[in-house]
């Protein structure tokens, strides 16, 4: 199940986002906002940070006007490696190396078709689960 969370900024890019989250079965809880009316996006980025500490969602999606304050609010909660990326090539790496579970991005920043090939390439890559990238996720959760 994926979580997926927007504040007003984003909420264009939600809404395109779940209709290829439907088109390709992939099952999701949508967690707000639900309009382009002005919203705070610590409230999403904790709703979709607590959807994964409790086990309900492997993974989440955030989105705000740039990413950034959502991704700042996700990742003060403990468990959530949040990464804001705005290329395939983030989105794939922070998959293998830091085993990203919420894939962060900013709807004033890119356009649908790239945002949609960066939640495609986010979600289907796996973590590479090699040695030297767990010894260092270890240490980001002992901090
Ligand atoms: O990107 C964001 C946070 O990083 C917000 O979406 C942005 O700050 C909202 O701005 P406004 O209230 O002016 O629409």
């Amino acid at each position: 199940m994926i979580a997926i969370g927007s504040d007003h900024g984003g909420f264009e890019l939600k809404n395109n986002i779940i209709q290829y989250l439907e088109e390709n079965k992939m099952p999701y809880k949508d967690l707000g906002c639900y309009s382009t009316e002005s919203c705070d996006y610590p409230e999403f980025a904790h709703k979709v940070a607590q959807s994964i500490q409790s086990g309900e969602c492997e993974k989440g999606i955030l989105i705000c006007g740039t990413g950034i304050g959502i991704s700042i609010a996700a990742n003060k909660n403990k468990g959530i490696r949040a990464a804001l990326c705005h290329d395939c090539f983030s989105a794939e790496a922070t998959r293998e190396h830091n085993n990203a579970n919420v894939l962060v991005m900013g709807g004033r920043v890119v356009g649908v078709g790239l945002g949609l090939k960066i939640v495609e390439t986010f979600l289907s890559t796996e973590f590479s689960n090699d040695e030297r990238h767990l010894r260092r996720i270890s240490k980001i959760e002992k901090q």
